[in-house]
């Protein structure tokens, strides 16, 4: 077999990265590879929050707009930013072992956390939860890629940034400063990477197949299918992180209100097989706290 398969990717430190990535593990199994450049909108539109975009998908859409036209085999993208339902015709071909899922806080020393403190981010989830801990703080909108972030974080007068710690691990940029913030709960999915092709291709899902890190997969589809009941094709402060330890699965899910005053939770762990289906049982219970309520002021304030 001499076929070439072609690895869109967008061209920030980080996406290289992971579609490097994924182009050295198949290159192990004997395939060639190249990698395609393809510009993504989300880099492009800086103006505006990404909730206000009303995209979910604002990420990963340029890359499935190219695999849809045939410019690509395969997409590498950060699990974390693909939609909880692929366009038509585009399907999972792997999901590689995830690196660490957690978010991490960048700052320039932590008294501020005990007094009054200007925290950059532009996740509602990070910002609903940081003022859920702590209401005297204030949040500044922060966003762009990783790189973008980190250097404006250098230049302004805040006290910290909040990264997922998997985008700085990835390209090395861990600055000096900085800690794991274990209470917060990722964005379903992070940390993961997930390589999509066309439906009708199976030579690359074949050839993507070894790459498939089957506890990865577990974990992260359960995450997603608590976001995929809550959300109701909505953004919203919706974090899930799930964790097997010595075959015992561990899961917590959160929604909280935009301005981080409301929190439902939802914290279970056993059987692998039990807990590894329950993610609509567990949106339910969090929609029977009041979560039905909670989404639809959510969408009301964001304007949907
Ligand atoms: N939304 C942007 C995004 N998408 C994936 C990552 C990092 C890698 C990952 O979490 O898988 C980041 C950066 C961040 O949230 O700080």
């Amino acid at each position: 077999m001499s076929k070439v398969i072609r690895i869109g990717t967008r061209d920030s430190e980080l996406a290289l990265w992971q579609a490097n990535t994924v182009k050295n593990k198949l290159e192990e199994f004997g395939c060639r590879c190249e990698l395609v450049s393809v510009k993504a909108t989300g880099d492009l539109i800086l103006d505006q929050p990404l909730y206000e975009l009303g995209i979910t998908g604002i990420f990963t859409k340029t890359l499935d707009i190219a695999l849809l036209k045939g410019e690509i085999d395969i997409a590498v993208h950060s699990m974390k930013d693909v939609p909880t339902s692929l366009p038509k015709g585009v399907v999972q071909g792997a999901i590689l072992k995830r690196g660490n899922p957690h978010d991490l806080l960048v700052h320039k020393g932590l008294d501020f956390l005990n007094a009054e403190g200007i925290v950059a981010t532009g996740s509602l989830r990070r910002r609903a939860q940081w003022l859920h801990r702590y209401p005297l703080h204030e949040i500044t909108e922060l966003r762009g890629n990783v790189n973008t972030r980190l250097e404006k974080f250098r230049t302004h007068n805040w006290d910290a940034a909040i990264f997922a710690a998997a985008g700085l691990e990835r390209i090395s940029l861990l600055p000096e400063q900085y800690s794991t913030l274990e209470w917060m709960i990722p964005a379903p999915a992070q940390g993961a990477m997930m390589v999509v092709t066309m439906e009708d291709n199976s030579y690359c899902r074949e050839a993507l197949g070894p790459l498939n890190d089957r506890e990865t997969e577990i974990c992260t589809t359960l995450e997603r299918e608590f976001l995929k009941t809550l959300e109701g094709g909505c953004t919203a402060p919706i974090g899930a992180l799930a964790l097997i330890e010595e075959e015992v699965m561990h899961f917590k899910g959160i929604l909280l209100s935009l301005d981080g005053r409301q929190k439902l939770e939802v914290q279970d762990h056993g059987n692998i097989e039990k807990v590894a289906h329950s993610g609509k049982t567990y949106a339910e219970e969090i929609q029977k706290q009041g979560g039905i309520k909670l989404m639809s002021e959510i969408k009301a304030q964001l304007g949907k």
